[in-house]
């Protein structure tokens, strides 16, 4: 496909988007109708698209509109691209620009829109944030990079960055953590990769990972990942420690790869439902990776930046007060209960363990930790807290 027809594949997406369809929904949709596409077809599609969902209100105004074709039109603009180079109607590249659309538009955008906020949360994004608001709101407009994590309990950075190397992948430390790697080159080349399918390394983001090594994890403990999700963060603190883990989810289903991936990354990991979660505690830790707005992953999931409201923000913020009341409960006398979320709001974060703090005689706050979106990773938020 010419760039010009990649822009227009990205127009049709993004018309479909608009209309309700979730993204990753309308991107397979387009790809099983254009079997002429190639892998990096696809990809290019696909990067459209999401640079226009990070960026949906601020490419809208600079492209004059709502529609796909505005969108993309505002996209180039913004990187500084002469429109008319890709909108030429020559093969399948989108229509020649039309005399409307050859001036861009003069109105002056406010703050929310320009940052590519929703306007109900800029108040709470920037409280949060405070003289940071604006470098997280940039970092947010901008694609994520790929961090891997390197599988300690298997081998160290430095020979894991060799065997990425060899197959044409290259890395470099990461600040955040002593497990983490930059992927700087061969990017999507991870998943077929020898180190990745041997367990060397998993595709976490450094911050996450950060998350992890900040836990008070010993040999011996008994562990508990109450949001287990996926398992990243399990998997993760499996390889600090010899410890014997147990991972929930509400959602026991969310939990269906973690077996694979732990036998993959050579760890031990029992699973446990909601009702069965009393027998197998207490726990030494219990790690609450809670569900969140995400706003510190906006980037990597932009769609959730415009579906959030504030209803969904105040029921988040319920579920996560009773995941703290639960999980707190299950943690043995002299415990540690660890409470993270990938947010970097205020009323996900401190708010919520101050009110936790408040209501939970014997508990006492060890320590807490915040990273910045514009740090080179995603926002999140974790608090460390011991039971007397
Ligand atoms: C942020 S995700 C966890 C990500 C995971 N820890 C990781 O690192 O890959 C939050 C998880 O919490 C789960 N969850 C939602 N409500 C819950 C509840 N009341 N109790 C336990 N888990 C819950 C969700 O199903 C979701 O998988």
């Amino acid at each position: 496909m010419t760039p010009g027809a990649r822009l227009q594949a990205a127009i049709e997406v993004l018309d479909q988007i608009s209309a309700g369809t979730p993204a990753e929904k309308a991107l397979t949709g387009w790809a099983r109708r254009s079997r002429f596409a190639g892998s990096k077809d696809r990809a290019a599609v696909r990067d459209h698209v999401f640079d226009a969902l990070r960026c949906w209100r601020s490419h809208a105004a600079l492209g004059g509109g709502t529609s796909g074709r505005a969108r993309i039109l505002g996209g180039l603009r913004d990187q500084g691209v002469a429109p008319e180079t890709l909108f030429n109607g020559v093969g399948h590249a989108p229509a020649a620009l039309t005399e409307a659309e050859q001036t861009p538009p003069q109105a002056e955008m406010s703050e929310a829109e320009r940052l590519d906020i929703p306007d109900w949360l800029w108040d709470a994004f920037s409280q949060s944030l405070g003289p940071d608001s604006e470098a997280a709101a940039l970092a947010l407009r901008q694609r994520a990079p790929v961090h891997l994590r390197v599988n300690l309990a298997r081998t160290t950075r430095e020979a894991a960055q060799a065997a990425l190397a060899e197959q044409g992948i290259q890395t470099h430390p990461h600040p955040a953590a002593t497990t983490a790697l930059e992927v700087t080159e061969g990017a999507r080349k991870i998943r077929n990769c020898d180190a990745f399918q041997s367990g060397l390394v998993e595709l976490q983001d450094a911050a996450s990972q950060a998350v992890v090594e900040l836990l008070p994890l010993q040999d011996g403990q008994s562990v508990l990942d109450y949001c287990a999700g996926g398992g990243g963060k399990t998997l993760a603190m499996a390889a600090l420690a010899d410890v014997s883990l147990v991972a929930h989810d509400a959602n026991y289903a969310r939990m269906t790869d973690l077996p694979a991936r732990a036998e993959r990354a050579g760890a031990k990991v029992a699973l446990s439902n909601s009702h069965d979660l009393q027998q197998h505690g207490p726990f030494d830790l219990v790690l609450c990776d809670v569900p969140c707005s995400g706003s510190g992953s906006w980037r990597r999931a932009p769609d959730g930046k415009w579906s959030l409201t504030q209803e969904r923000l105040d029921s988040i913020q319920t579920t996560q007060s009773r995941i703290l009341d639960q999980a707190s409960q299950l943690v043995a006398q002299g415990g540690t209960l660890a409470y993270a979320t990938c947010s970097m709001l205020e009323a996900e974060n401190m708010v919520q363990v101050n009110r936790f703090l408040a209501r939970t005689p014997g508990w006492t706050l060890q320590e807490m930790k915040s990273w910045k979106v514009h740090e080179g990773h995603d926002g999140f938020f974790v608090a460390v807290l011991t039971h007397a």
